[in-house]
């Protein structure tokens, strides 16, 4: 169900931000490469070429000698468009089989006979079908009926939602991390939203019987505005199991609450079935790049294209590798991708993780998974390049006294002290590495510097390469977190002895904040659920004994009490598991429990800020409770008991008298924000849930009985569970509403229908289109492939509640759909018998033009809220 709607405004208000998708850059027939009368080159906006481009990745060795000359030709090519078709559309098999069966063998004949065209195809390695490639031109498109046909059809699903253009490559990182349906799925850089509507597929596929699936996924952008673009695109899923948040991602909150997780007595205490932490299943950290694998999409790179981009990507994108491992749960997969080619971006990082997490985390071969998809192994040797020069080990960059280069970008990862005094590291032996280094040691020449391996599997690692199968460029690596991650002893150590003076906390604040960034967990409570419960009480008993030193301490030095009892208010907050790693139960991580939570009560206001969820210009998220309001749209619409309502219901409007829309969320969604409530509102969330019900502010709408009406995009999900105010119209009344969208009661075909339709109370309905062959008085089983549109049941006629375009997109659906089926009913002399009887509609009451204005009051409506 789902993936269909979409509102006008939004569309609108992103018209500017959406790349045209299906739109080529203008031609002329006399530039144009398919013109045999062409004598000018193609026009090209872009040099495709960069001298230090070449110079850079010859040396790094991505593609042998004897074949840089093709790697460099497909990558001065435009990039074929490619889409998939949205699995969870209600029309997903039609509109493959027209694909398969229209597009593809009708273009397949005409080139069999001779024509320039190249046939669109499926993607070999994207399952099902499901992804496609075209390459025309413009030219080529005007030229030919078939692909002008085909090309209206593509510009119509995408703008429905049942179409979504993407790159290919940027589709293959979803489908390494093996995503199930009850996953809770991060995805920490998620705008524009391709991968994120990919996960949300994925998840949904398999749900039983059109039910809302167990699982979720938390969409996170760093960039508020990419977050809207993100949310306009995924509105298209109508998904209920999606949250939107605003985050850097390498500080990424860690929610946690260990309150109320025991119920009962003191001696039956039973674990409760409500989530203390959140972790995720999976993780897709598609990390911001330097993004020279699209070059072929946006040839404006070749003009910017400098090495040191990526140097000054390295450390960020490790940072928020990190940061997401700690967020995994034991025993979850995580991706790490770039659509860079960049080895410094890619393999560095890689190579980096596994050395900060150790035997904690492996680097999966996927080898054996999507075999038609052609890859290359990860390279073990790399060179860096600064401001031109060539550094082959940080040895060499510590003698030309490069600032921004750091040992993790060399294969190795080792600086030049690990490298010259690995002995005397080995014991223990304290060495400063500014003494180690040998300044005036002559600087080395490109020739002679010293090659340095990687002893990592990186290998394991995937690089996709455009001439390999005419495609942008991509670097993917799994990751599987084989147990919690190692924890920074000595920080924590540190952080203790800072514990006693102001000063100290304000640099505990720091090292907190270093931790972060490093993304490394000083503990981590996914374990089981036992072992939170074992360490809870171990650290509560702590905490509240160190708590209660530091207070002590800190009192000596503030005779400021306020602050004390602040502190030792938030202090109090403190009796959660935090720092105590179920394994390793020391007092050290306890200590750094301690630290943390010291640490956050001195963060004053900005913490109490969030405590209240107050993101400073984001809306609230809360629960809607309002019984009132809630039975009404109950009692109006009918809807069974069996469909889950209370605690699924969400406002963003503080003021539960004004609430406008009211969102509905699955039940993995709601276990969050029950969570993120009990953690003190961590999470900025921009968007969350499924739009479901919006309050009727036009004059009629007001006096309906029930003040909300259904939106389209909750349509699909609350549709099975609606017993009253719903109608079953056939094919012939159907299609009239789409298309005069409005019809007088008198006025349907089928008179019953009519009458009922007239018995309807004020206000909004359902109307479903009933199957060949059912009548009026059948009972409808409605399922996953059900038809429905909501529509306004007026004083005198029934007006629909849907845009133009999905009116549109319906009916050639309709006639796609119906082809076979001819039936009478919309023969036209049937056609003109409405249109008479509309024409005469004006006796009524109500003339057409009256009529008209109904309608589009009614889509007014929907275009404006
Ligand atoms: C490669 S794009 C992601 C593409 C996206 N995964 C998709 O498939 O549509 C990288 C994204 O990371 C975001 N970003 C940049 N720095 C970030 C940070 N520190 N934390 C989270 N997101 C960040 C950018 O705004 C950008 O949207």
């Amino acid at each position: 169900m789902g993936g269909r709607r979409g509102s006008r405004t939004q569309r609108k208000h992103f018209k500017q931000n959406r790349e045209n998708v299906w739109k080529r850059p203008k031609t002329d027939s006399s530039s144009d490469p398919n013109n045999p009368n062409s004598n000018n080159p193609p026009w090209q906006p872009f040099a495709t070429q960069n001298p230090s481009f070449d110079e850079y990745y010859k040396e790094q060795g991505i593609v042998s000698p004897d074949e840089w000359d093709s790697f460099m030709e497909v990558l001065r090519k435009p990039l074929p468009a490619a889409f998939r078709i949205n699995s969870t559309s209600q029309f997903c098999e039609d509109i493959r089989s027209q694909l398969e069966n229209d597009f593809m063998k009708s273009l397949q004949a005409e080139a069999a006979e001779g024509g320039d065209l190249e046939p669109i195809k499926p993607l070999a390695w994207y399952p099902d079908n499901l992804a496609w490639q075209s390459n025309f031109s413009r030219m080529q498109i005007r030229k030919n009926q078939t692909l002008e046909r085909f090309h209206e059809f593509l510009k119509l699903e995408t703008e429905i939602g049942n179409i979504s253009r993407q790159e290919a490559v940027s589709m293959v990182p979803p489908l390494f991390l093996d995503v199930h349906p009850h996953h809770f799925v991060l995805d920490v850089c998620a705008a524009p939203g391709s991968k994120t509507f990919q996960l949300l597929e994925i998840i949904y596929h398999s749900a039983k019987g059109g039910s809302l699936p167990e699982g979720m996924v938390l969409a996170n952008d760093l960039d508020v505005q990419r977050c809207n673009l993100l949310i306009h695109q995924t509105k298209r899923m109508c998904t209920a199991n999606l949250i939107v948040t605003n985050h850097e991602g390498q500080h990424f909150p860690g929610c946690r609450s260990h309150k109320n997780i025991l119920i009962g007595s003191e001696t039956t205490n039973e674990l409760e079935k409500s989530i203390t932490q959140l972790l995720f299943d999976r993780v897709l950290c598609d990390v911001p790049c330097s993004g020279d694998g699209t070059l072929r999409k946006a040839p404006d790179i070749w003009r910017k294209w400098n090495g040191g981009m990526a140097n000054g990507l390295h450390c960020l994108q490790i940072q928020i590798a990190m940061r997401c491992l700690s967020l995994l749960k034991v025993g979850g997969r995580m991706v790490y991708s770039t659509c860079s080619m960049n080895p410094v971006e890619n393999e560095a990082v890689v190579a980096e993780i596994l050395r900060r997490c150790g035997v904690s985390v492996e680097l999966v071969d996927v080898s054996n998974e999507l075999p038609q998809l052609i890859r290359r192994p990860g390279l073990k040797k790399w060179k860096v390049r600064d401001k031109g020069v060539w550094l082959a080990s940080y040895k060499d960059a510590r003698k030309l006294q490069r600032n921004g280069i750091v040992p993790s970008m060399f294969p190795s990862g080792k600086n030049y002290t690990d490298l010259t005094n690995k002995n005397k590291s080995e014991i223990g032996e304290n060495v400063n590495s500014e003494d180690a280094v040998q300044l005036d040691d002559p600087v080395p020449s490109t020739d002679d510097l010293e090659e340095e391996i990687s002893d990592l599997p990186l290998e394991r690692c995937m690089r996709i390469v455009p001439h390999d199968q005419n495609t942008g460029a991509f670097f993917i690596a799994v990751l599987h977190k084989v147990s919690h991650l190692p924890a920074i002893q000595e920080k924590s150590a540190s952080s203790q002895k800072k514990l006693s003076t102001r000063n100290g906390l304000h640099e505990n604040l720091s090292d907190q904040a270093t931790e972060e960034i490093n993304g490394l967990e000083v503990s981590s409570v996914d374990g089981t659920d036992e072992k939170i419960l074992e360490v809870a009480s171990e650290v509560d008993k702590n905490i509240s004994k160190i708590a209660s030193e530091a207070d002590e301490r800190i009192s000596e030095v503030t005779s400021d009490d306020e602050k004390i009892s602040e502190v030792a208010l938030e202090a109090d907050l403190v009796d959660e598991p935090d720092e105590g790693s179920p394994e390793s139960n020391s007092t050290e991580a306890t200590q750094g429990a301690v630290d943390k939570k010291i640490d956050s009560a001195k963060t004053g206001e900005k913490r109490k800020l969030q405590m209240q969820g107050k993101w400073k210009g984001v809306d609230p998220v809360l629960f809607f409770k309002d019984e009132t309001i809630i039975n009404s749209i109950k009692t109006f619409y009918g809807i069974d008991e069996s469909f889950p309502l209370t605690g699924h219901l969400v406002t963003r409007n503080n003021d539960a008298n004004h609430v406008k829309r009211i969102y509905y969320v699955s039940k993995s969604v709601k276990d969050i924000l029950d969570l993120n409530f009990r953690g003190g509102q961590q999470l900025k969330i921009t968007s969350v849930g499924l739009k479901m019900f919006e309050r009727q502010t036009s004059r009629e709408g007001s006096s309906a009985p029930c003040s909300f009406r259904i939106s389209s995009e909750g349509l699909p999900v609350i549709l099975p569970y609606i017993t009253k105010q719903i109608l079953y119209a056939s094919a012939a009344d159907f299609k009239h509403l789409l298309q005069y969208k409005s019809i007088k009661f008198a006025d349907f075909v089928e008179a019953d229908f009519g009458q009922k339709a007239a018995n309807l109370m004020l206000g909004c309905c359902v109307i479903v289109l009933r199957d060949a062959g059912k009548s009026l008085s059948d009972h409808i089983q409605v399922d996953t492939s059900t038809i429905a549109i909501g529509c306004w049941k007026g004083r005198s006629s029934l007006s629909v509640m849907v845009t133009a375009i999905d009116c549109q997109e319906l009916l050639e659906r309709l006639s796609v759909g119906m082809e076979t089926e001819k039936n009478a009913t919309l023969a036209p002399e049937n056609h003109s018998e409405l249109d008479e009887k509309q024409d005469m509609s004006g006796e009524n009451g109500t003339s057409p033009e009256e009529q008209d204005v109904e309608a589009k009051k009614i889509q007014d409506i929907n275009a404006t809220e």
